[in-house]
């Protein structure tokens, strides 16, 4: 048997004299309580020196608090507390267990700089305790004069206390004395005494490194004292143990002990601390193997508690030799050495030696966080022409209002005056301090991840639509997979070809599923998620759920449903963090640490950019308030067309800048129509309305698009750069965009918060939904204008071929006009290249802004702006024929994939006619690609011609 284990058999508990963060999240704390028979965790100053100052693990986190304005002191605490925290939850289910008593529990040490303050070390442990907030961490306390009357103070209090620094019989006495004087105090003062726990830290090793060579300097000069001093070298702290063991059985005893034991009082147990060896000339195990007995706890070293699990023998040992070790103690004095007054020494030493790794740790906390304070964000470089005093104009009022200030302040009349609106605005307003609260959730996410690789998951499936999965798409392309990161897909269509593909190019038992929701409503992550459950109950079983996790808002409706299909995990969001601004919470921060990023390191510069937009100054001193404000101005003079230039490597930032932006502001017919995908070109092919934004990095010349940016300034459209390092950067620019996008939404004087318009879609695709579930097919729509070539064209536009059909539509487009595609189709390199080459036509043709999107992903995103911003829109709704082999039934539904997306485009169109908006459906049959095809060709036909 593990000899870990066997210890059991003896009543002795073994816990672990070390914590680092690392530990606690890559599995090995839980490894050895559930294997190894771990029972509790000592930390001190200097254990979270070498954790803490002797690693780079809490570097992000270090650098985030410091960005949040907190001290040294704080940061130490927070530290410290979170790790604390987070053994304390790991060790919990054994606290909890009832044959566990006094087991589970993990110490965090007051400042060594009140080893000699009474009045401190009782508001600080009472500081920690709150802080820590479990029932199972033990706050530890020296045991100097002064500290014994905080023992009593804080067990007195309710307070579990570890009491540590003891050297001597005698002092240990003392320290027994105010546990049960602190025990007394409560039953007077008619307090409940039940699970308060405390152990009393002799500590071993030290007094033998002391004492050790005063013997072997008085066995040197030999002679009968040479003898005695040779006969007493290494035993006097074995020796001082046992003695102490049998005074914890007197103490614990008796008529005292007895009358505070019926009201249910555990005793204050001996920890043996201090246990591993410093002397190669004894045996490694000398402060384990020795003292191994009933009601103790022996805190070891990381390598002492694994050369006991190699080799450790257990033996009941504590009580052998008992009379030899009275003689130790009692003929010390005869060689002329006063113990009493060693173990004095060898307290201030021992205050001293953790006085000064704590004091070292706080001068490199100290100089991270100067590092930390000194660092910038990155810049952007705003180039507005003839717009700059327009702007500057506005920012000059914002400031007069105090405007930085009342953004903090979420002084919702600001943005619109009408009470619903701004309650909603005050409501959705999470997002502004999310990143400093994931800081915490870190560990939590990371332990998630090393769980997830720990039980085999090869794969990850994000599945969701718009906000919900937009973060984790932008991880996908813009980084590599982290080195222990997981490959990962995202799923947000319905389209069957797309979810088969998916399907297909996973290993389906070994692919974690995340179902992320935050309404926990939304139809189609929650047919993703019935559709694979199925699937994996096919392979699984009642163990389906494992491969299960869901994000979502606290109280949604998929809480339930996720809990009893046996999810592996819920994590809960923030229901004040909307979902187009949610990328630095739970939804993107998840996703993005199984992908193997560095989600501390994002975080971090998360809050950079915070601190950068922060509550006082200027606007024009507020990156992401003067981006706002400036493009709030360039939309109301006619520059309402966010045209984004990016390299290849950023290309899907364009996604979730459009859901950001579109579906921010496209609302009161008014808005920012952001354009992604359109490849830079000569400054004659773009009308006057549009404002060119540049994100890249510094160290990509990307020599092509700068080249086209600075031939669009020079042509007096305004420009808008920013350079980042690198990826992680992204973690800014988030924060950046959050911001500058509600605060051009306050310039427009609208709520940002909302989506008004989304809805009609949704309710026109839930009412052909029930026709389907009525009669089991979609209705017949109209009649197509003209088919040809197997392609059928649908619109109010008239003609006698497609080419006519096409040509009228495009002749009803105006300046300032923009065209959208919209795809109901799987996705190919194909198809893309054909999307791009009919926007491409168009451009040059009409000099019209082009937006394409594959549906219904957009309807979560630009489908907003569609319907609720300027009616300025051409929409071509492009539609495709599902094969019997290609589309996919939905377990428990009367329908397929394939319809529930076809209802979706015809209710998307229906909400699109309702806002008399211009649209052109066409129905491309069973090839796409050829489909498409053959409209280019429609298309080029004859030269496009718009109205003047
Ligand atoms: O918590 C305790 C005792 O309660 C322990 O962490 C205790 O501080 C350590 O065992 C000692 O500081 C380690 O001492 P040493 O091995 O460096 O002599
Ligand atoms: O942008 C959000 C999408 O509409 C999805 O919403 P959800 O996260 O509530 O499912």
């Amino acid at each position: 048997m593990n000899p870990l284990v066997a210890i059991r058999d003896f009543n002795q508990s073994i816990w672990l004299d070390f914590i680092r963060r690392k530990i606690l999240i890559n599995g090995e704390l839980q490894r050895r309580i559930t294997h190894e028979a771990l029972r509790g965790v000592t930390s001190n100053p200097a254990i979270f020196e070498k954790a803490i100052g002797g690693s780079d693990d809490y570097d992000a986190a270090i650098r985030s608090l410091a960005l949040q304005n907190k001290t040294t002191d704080e940061i130490y605490t927070a530290l410290a507390v979170a790790d604390v925290q987070h053994a304390c939850d790991l060790f919990r289910p054994l606290y909890d267990h009832p044959e566990s008593a006094g087991d589970g529990y993990v110490s965090l040490e007051v400042s060594p700089k009140l080893v000699n303050d009474t009045e401190g070390t009782i508001e600080e442990g009472i500081r920690f305790w709150q802080a820590v907030n479990r029932p199972n961490v033990m706050i530890k306390v020296p045991a100097t004069l002064e500290g014994l009357p905080a023992i009593r103070r804080l067990i007195a209090e309710g307070i579990n206390v570890n009491v540590t620094l003891i050297f001597s019989l005698e002092r240990y006495r003392l320290v027994a004395e105010a546990f049960l004087a602190g025990l007394e105090d409560r039953v007077k003062a008619g307090q409940p005494i039940g699970r308060i726990d405390s152990v009393a830290s002799f500590f071993l090793s030290r007094i033998d490194v002391l004492l050790d060579p005063m013997l072997e300097k008085i066995a040197a000069e030999g002679g009968e004292k040479g003898a005695l001093a040779q006969s007493l070298i290494g035993e006097v702290a074995l020796a001082s143990a046992k003695q102490a063991y049998q005074l914890y059985k007197q103490i614990f005893s008796g008529p005292r002990w007895e009358a505070l034991q019926v009201k249910g009082a555990a005793p204050q147990r001996l920890l043996w601390a201090s246990t591993g060896n410093k002397n190669p000339k004894y045996d490694d195990l000398k402060y384990v193997e020795n003292l191994i007995g009933p009601d103790t706890v022996n805190t070891v070293p990381v390598e002492t508690l694994d050369i006991f699990r190699e080799r450790g023998r257990a033996a009941h040992r504590l009580e052998e030799g008992l009379e030899k070790a009275q003689d130790v103690l009692r003929r010390l004095p005869e060689l002329g050495i006063n113990l009493e007054e060693q173990t004095s020494f060898l307290e201030v030493d021992g205050a001293k030696k953790f006085n000064e790794p704590f004091a070292k740790l706080m001068d490199s906390l100290e100089q991270k966080r100067q590092q930390a304070l000194a660092e910038t964000v990155t810049e952007q470089t705003l180039q507005l022409g003839q717009y700059q005093a327009a702007v500057e104009d506005k920012i000059q009022k914002l400031d007069a209002k105090n405007f930085t200030a009342g953004f903090w302040d979420k002084k919702a009349d600001l943005w619109v005056q009408d009470e619903a609106g701004q309650h909603s605005i005050r409501s959705f307003m999470g997002w502004l301090r999310v990143a400093e609260t994931m800081v915490g959730a870190v560990p939590e996410i990371e332990q998630f991840v090393q769980e997830v690789k720990a039980a085999g998951f090869k794969h990850v499936v994000v599945m969701g639509m718009g906000g919900s999965t937009m973060a984790p798409i932008v991880f996908k392309s813009s980084f590599e997979k982290g080195a222990d990161g997981l490959p990962m897909s995202v799923l947000d269509t319905t389209d069957p070809g797309t979810v088969r593909q998916i399907e297909e190019s996973v290993p389906l038992a070994d692919t974690l599923f995340i179902v992320a929701s935050k309404s926990g409503t939304t139809a189609e992550p929650l047919a993703f998620g019935d559709y694979f459950y199925d699937r994996l109950k096919q392979l699984k079983g009642d163990k389906a759920g494992e491969n299960f996790v869901a994000i979502t808002d606290p109280g949604s409706q998929f809480v339930t449903s996720a809990t009893a299909q046996g999810y592996r995990r819920i994590f809960l969001n923030f229901s004040e963090v909307g979902g187009r601004f949610s990328a630095l919470s739970y939804f993107g921060l998840v996703p993005a640490a199984l992908y193997g990023l560095n989600i501390g390191e994002m975080l971090e510069r998360a809050i950079r950019m915070m601190r950068a937009n922060g509550a006082y100054g200027p606007v024009a001193h507020n990156p992401g308030l003067e981006l706002g404000v400036a493009l709030g101005v360039l939309a109301q003079q006619g520059r309402d067309k966010l045209t984004l230039i990016v390299p290849d490597s950023l290309s899907d930032l364009g996604l979730w800048l459009e859901q950001l932006i579109a579906e921010s502001t496209g609302k009161e017919g008014k808005g920012i129509l952001p354009i992604a995908g359109e490849p830079a070109r000569e400054p004659q092919v773009y009308g006057p309305d549009r404002v060119f934004v540049y994100v890249g990095y510094k160290t990509d010349a990307d020599v092509d698009n700068r080249t086209k940016l600075l031939a669009l300034e020079a042509a007096g459209h305004p420009t808008i750069r920013i350079l980042m390092d690198e990826p992680l950067d992204l973690g800014a620019e988030f924060f950046r965009w959050e911001v500058a996008t509600a605060v051009a939404s306050a310039v427009l004087e609208i709520n940002p918060f909302d989506q008004p318009n989304v809805q009609a879609a949704k309710t026109a695709t839930d009412s052909l939904m029930k026709v389907v579930q009525e009669k089991g097919s979609l209705p017949a729509g109209d009649a197509p204008k003209v088919t040809e070539n197997g392609v059928a064209y649908y619109t109010a536009a008239t003609g006698q071929d497609a080419a006519e059909v096409v040509h009228n539509f495009f002749a009803q487009a105006r300046p300032g006009d923009f065209l959208n595609l919209q795809a109901y189709l799987t996705e190919s390199e194909a198809l893309n290249e054909s999307l791009l080459a009919l926007r491409t036509q168009v451009q040059e043709q009409l000099h019209l802004a082009t937006t394409s999107g594959y549906g219904p992903r957009f309807l979560h995103s630009t489908g907003q702006y569609h319907k609720g911003g300027p009616d300025k829109g051409l929409f071509v709704q492009f539609t495709q024929d599902h094969a019997p082999g290609v589309d996919l039934a939905l377990p428990g539904r009367s329908y397929s994939f394939g319809t529930f997306k076809n209802a979706q485009a015809a209710g998307d169109l229906q909400a699109l006619h309702d806002y008399n908006r211009r649209t052109l459906r066409i129905h491309l049959g069973h090839d796409a690609e050829q489909g498409l095809r053959t409209v280019l060709t429609a298309l080029q036909s004859a030269p496009l011609k718009g109205r003047a």
